[in-house]
């Protein structure tokens, strides 16, 4: 049974993914200001830590980890609707590249499953 990594495409899928899922997340107003300042030398590793995490791929993140990366950002006001927004981008970089709709929302739950730890805030009760 094949991971939906694997079947995204792999680590080759995430170099594809990185730079098209860069530009629109920096070209997008509603989101752009939180890069402001980040080291760039960083960013690669960054995003491609962010894409193989939302693939579902091997990762060494955990969910305390997700609250102390984006501490500093729940401060300058980070919220849902800036989530959203990256779920967006994330969704159309993998539509441009041929993913298809049922592996999109399977990366979109894979998201949403640390959107608490993101915004800093205990998991609401379903
Ligand atoms: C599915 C949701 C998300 C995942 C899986 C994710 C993943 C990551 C990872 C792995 C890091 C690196 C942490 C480290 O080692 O320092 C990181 C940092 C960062 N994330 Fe996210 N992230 C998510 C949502 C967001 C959102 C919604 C924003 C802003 C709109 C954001 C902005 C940033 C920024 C600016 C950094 C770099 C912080 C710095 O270097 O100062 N992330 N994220």
């Amino acid at each position: 049974m094949t991971t939906l990594y694997e079947r995204i495409g792999g680590a080759p899928a995430v170099k594809a993914a990185v730079d098209i899922f860069y530009g629109k997340v920096l070209a997008d107003d509603r989101i752009a200001h939180f890069f402001d300042g980040v080291d760039m030398a960083n960013q690669n590793a960054k995003q491609r830590a962010f894409l193989i995490m939302a693939f579902g791929g091997p990762n060494a993140y955990t969910g305390a980890d997700m609250r102390r990366g984006h501490a500093h950002l729940v401060a300058r006001g980070l919220n849902d609707g800036h989530f959203d927004a990256v779920v967006e981008n994330l969704a159309a970089t993998l539509t441009e590249l041929g993913v298809p709709a049922s592996d999109i929302a399977e990366v979109a739950k894979i998201a949403e499953s640390v959107r608490d730890d993101v915004l800093g805030r205990e998991p609401v009760a379903a």
